[in-house]
């Protein structure tokens, strides 16, 4: 564990240390010990967090939201971990979407 804050960090590296973590020991990584409790258990800490970003947004608390806006996105990577999902495969999803405003998207699908 660096113990410094990077300059920049972006959700690759993130994923890279849920990554690394996960084979850590549950005993001394929240990471491992969550992914050794199961993508259930995941997976509820995943939708706590949603809710408690969404009371954050709708309360305006701009300084809770960023730490649950944290905590929300760390858990996703979580998820993605437990689920063998690559955080490419959801960037390469995103990416592919802006070919056409979410709009359209909706559009296209009610013919
Ligand atoms: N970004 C995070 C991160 N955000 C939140 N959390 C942890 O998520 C947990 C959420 O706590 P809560 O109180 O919401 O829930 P809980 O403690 O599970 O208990 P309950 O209330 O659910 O019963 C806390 O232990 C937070 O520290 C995180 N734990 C780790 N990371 C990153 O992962 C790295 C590795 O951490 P370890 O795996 O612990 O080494 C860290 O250096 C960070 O970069």
């Amino acid at each position: 564990m660096s113990g410094t804050v990077p300059s920049a960090f972006s959700l690759d590296d993130l994923a890279r240390i849920v990554a690394e973590r996960a084979k850590a020991s549950p005993d001394e990584s929240y990471t491992a010990r969550l992914v050794s409790e199961g993508q259930g258990r995941a997976a509820k800490k995943l939708g706590e967090e949603a809710v408690e970003t969404v009371i954050a947004a709708i309360e305006g608390d701009r300084k809770q939201l960023v730490a649950e806006a944290a905590d929300l996105l760390y858990h996703l990577m979580v998820v993605l971990h437990a689920g063998g999902v690559p955080l490419q495969d959801v960037l390469q999803e995103l990416a592919r979407r802006t070919a056409q405003s979410g709009l359209a998207e909706k559009a296209s699908r009610q013919k």
